[in-house]
């Protein structure tokens, strides 16, 4: 879960504001095509009030400050790490490994996105709108022109 599931590609208007395309309606989970993409729900509102009831009904939002959270959160993307652990490269789809281990990497980045979400809440960060921000800063840091086929970080590149 992180966008809203359709072939999105955004734009940066003349006021350097972020656009949303959505060109077409994709089936769930793989679209059309090669590029996998992801259903369009949930929204990152709807699983923050998710984790936010569940977070209420058990009393724990005493222990869900923001260091907490984000220490949380690290411990999940070490879990995640162990899945990769000594396997070696892995090809795009994960071919080689089987469903259950497919359906426990979901688990896990379903932990570090759960957190990360609630950290962004608990901190007063609008993540949706945060990252399209930073996606914008993005391109402009990297123009697609002058950066085609390099993986150099910015700071390589002689103007
Ligand atoms: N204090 C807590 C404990 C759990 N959770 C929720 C958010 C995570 O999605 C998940 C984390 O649960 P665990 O700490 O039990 O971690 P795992 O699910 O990864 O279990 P394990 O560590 O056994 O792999 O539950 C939470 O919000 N607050």
């Amino acid at each position: 879960m992180a966008t809203n599931g359709d072939a999105v590609s955004n734009g940066v208007d003349s006021n350097g504001a972020t656009e949303l395309h959505h060109p077409t309606t994709p089936k769930n989970g793989e679209g059309g095509g090669d590029r996998f993409t992801f259903s369009q729900e949930p929204t990152f509102e709807e699983v923050r009030r998710l984790q936010a009831e569940f977070t209420d009904e058990r009393d724990w939002n005493q222990f869900h400050q923001p260091r907490n959270l984000l220490l949380a959160m690290v411990g999940e993307v070490g879990e995640v790490s162990e899945l990769f652990q000594w396997r070696g490269e892995v090809a795009e789809g994960l071919p080689a490994w089987t469903d259950s281990e497919k359906e426990h990497l979901g688990q896990e980045l379903s932990d570090v996105l759960i957190y990360l979400l609630e950290l962004a809440e608990k901190c007063h960060v609008d993540l949706p709108q945060a990252v399209l921000r930073k996606m914008a800063l993005n391109r402009l840091k990297y123009p697609a022109g002058k950066v085609h086929g390099s993986a150099k970080k910015y700071t390589e590149y002689k103007e």
